[in-house]
């Protein structure tokens, strides 16, 4: 189910399979996969596009060589940039340059001009894969912007060059990429083009397995979100179920002025399905929420932390009364999600740490990149840097469900497992659509969903929830976090209809 590989797990099959096929079959392969990804972006009568096919010094260059002698034979005006290995190349790389040049491909001076003045259907991008070892710099840096520059469709094989396929950062301080919109992706699928810049750089992605035998490929620990991933768990209501059937939830926050965010939680909460919710301020609980006069709104030093799904975070603040309630929520039995101040908190007193990290229950934690940063004593460039790594590292040192935040969501297990998510849009970035996320989790939590689902639920259900109304006209700008309550309860309904027991 949508599998994610490393480049080094990418390099162990591809050797594996390259060992039991003839030399350049794999190439070959990759080469007319990317033709077919770009014969379906030009036009029926072929002659009249004009392509050009950026060629690498390496074996993704070599590709990009086989992908234009196809082209050519299909009657596409292919020009090609060539550049050329400084050392010996591979054996498959001088064929399949060869090939390219007795084809009707036209083998072109590198001239930018020429490059942003063109009127060009398409531009395949076979610069760098797997083998990028440093930023794009100089000639190639201005080629890249050039291409950047242009209106037309721009097909990456493997990978958009100048992204790092591990992790999705643009390689190198101040570095540049090819700004794809597509990418034909060869062997198997990457975390880089999933998140961090990756989701803006690879455009539409698909995946070429090249006829690889399954058998070389191992089992992944990384995947993108399913819906199969946690489907079992959608349930359809039983007539005979009362408010006592789906659980309580008590979000904690609420400090002097920042009642909003856990009111926002706690709606969502409600409208997700919980049977009760309860907003618990830090000091002066509000009588009521007018907008939703079903949340019960109390004092959270009175409150009772073992009757309920425990959200603790928003609008916390960093008062000593908010460090103990989150002591008191972390030595409780209750399931637990900590989100927001919670997580400022959590960085700033190791003892708290280690009480979470010794929970027996687990956690979901929430982080967005600066929250994850301080968790982990590191600099959010360097969350960044290696999204999957960090939340997996964070998920490691605190036994924690954690969901790292931002385009392409990386939800990490303890033991290792990671999922990226696949909804969700720019609309999300405004304040607020973090307490409506962690509010959606509790409310599963508090439904009976074991942790590691109900995050992964969650954030599905959520970037679902925003993708509907940006499709609908309603974002991404000037989305609101209150906006998304009633879409995610639409979603949610359509689902379990859709996969529900
Ligand atoms: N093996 C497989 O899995 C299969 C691979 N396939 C394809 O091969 C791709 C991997 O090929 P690859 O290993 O040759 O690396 P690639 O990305 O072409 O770049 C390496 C070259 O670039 C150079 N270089 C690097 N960075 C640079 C920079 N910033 N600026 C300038 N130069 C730079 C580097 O030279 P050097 O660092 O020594 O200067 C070297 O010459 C993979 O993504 C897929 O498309 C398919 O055919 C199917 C099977
Ligand atoms: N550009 C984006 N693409 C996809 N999702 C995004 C984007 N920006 C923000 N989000 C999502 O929006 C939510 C923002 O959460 P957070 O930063 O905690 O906001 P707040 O604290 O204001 O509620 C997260 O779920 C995050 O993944
Ligand atoms: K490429």
């Amino acid at each position: 189910m949508n599998p994610l590989y490393s480049c080094a797990e990418i390099r162990a099959i591809e050797e594996a399979a390259a060992a039991a096929l003839p030399d350049g079959v794999l190439m070959q392969r990759a080469g007319q996969a990317g033709a077919n990804a770009a014969l379906d972006l030009l036009p029926f009568s072929t002659a009249k596009a004009r392509v050009l096919v950026l060629a690498g010094p390496g074996n993704n260059g070599g590709d990009a060589l086989e992908t234009a002698a196809h082209l050519a034979y299909a009657g596409a005006q292919v020009s090609i940039l060539h550049f050329p290995p400084q050392s010996i190349s591979s054996t498959e790389r001088a064929v399949a340059l060869q090939r390219a040049q007795t084809s009707d491909a036209r083998f072109a001076e590198l001239d930018l001009a020429e490059v942003a003045g063109t009127d060009w259907t398409l531009v395949v991008d076979g610069l760098f894969g797997l083998g990028l070892q440093r930023p794009l710099a100089g000639a190639l840096r201005e080629l890249a912007l050039a291409v950047n520059g242009l209106t037309c469709s721009v097909l990456a094989l493997d990978l958009p060059s100048g992204l790092d396929a591990d992790t999705g950062a643009i390689v190198g301080p101040d570095g540049v990429a090819i700004h794809a919109t597509h990418t034909a992706t060869f062997i198997g699928n990457k975390p880089g083009l999933h998140t961090c810049d990756g989701r803006d750089y690879a455009g539409l992605v698909d995946v070429a397995r090249l006829d690889i035998d399954i058998g070389h490929f191992a089992p992944a620990r990384l995947h993108l979100n399913d819906v199969k991933f946690f489907s079992r768990h959608l349930r359809s209501r039983v007539h005979n179920s009362h408010k006592g059937s789906y659980g309580n939830v008590a979000v904690i926050g609420g400090a002097r002025g920042m009642s909003g965010a856990p009111l926002l939680a706690a709606r969502t909460a409600l409208n997700s399905g919980a049977g009760r919710v309860y907003a618990l301020f830090v000091e002066d609980p509000l009588p009521c929420d007018s907008g939703q006069p079903e949340l019960m709104c109390r004092l959270a030093d009175d409150f009772d932390m073992r009757s309920s799904t425990l959200v603790i975070g928003p609008g916390l603040g960093a008062s000593r009364l908010a460090s103990a309630l989150l002591a008191r929520a972390i030595a409780s039995d209750s399931a637990l999600l900590a989100d927001a101040d919670a997580l400022n908190l959590l960085a700033a007193e190791p003892a708290l740490q280690a009480a979470l990290a010794q929970r027996p229950g687990g956690c979901v934690l929430t982080p967005h990149p600066l929250e994850a940063a301080r968790l982990l004593g590191a600099t959010i460039a360097e969350v960044q840097s290696d999204r999957v790594g960090a939340a997996r590292k964070l998920a490691a040192k605190l036994n924690a469900n954690v969901v790292l935040k931002g385009s392409g969501t990386v939800i990490a297990a303890p033991n290792g497992d990671a999922v990226i998510n696949t909804t969700g849009n720019p609309a999300l970035a405004s304040a607020g659509t973090g307490d409506v996320l962690s509010g959606l989790c509790g409310s599963l939590l508090a439904q009976g969903w074991p942790l590691w689902e109900a995050a992964l639920a969650g954030v599905w259900l959520h970037g679902m929830a925003a993708d509907v109304l940006v499709t609908e006209g309603s974002g991404p700008i000037g989305l609101t976090a209150s906006e998304l309550v009633p879409a995610i309860r639409v979603a949610l309904n359509r689902m379990v209809q859709h996969h529900g027991r």
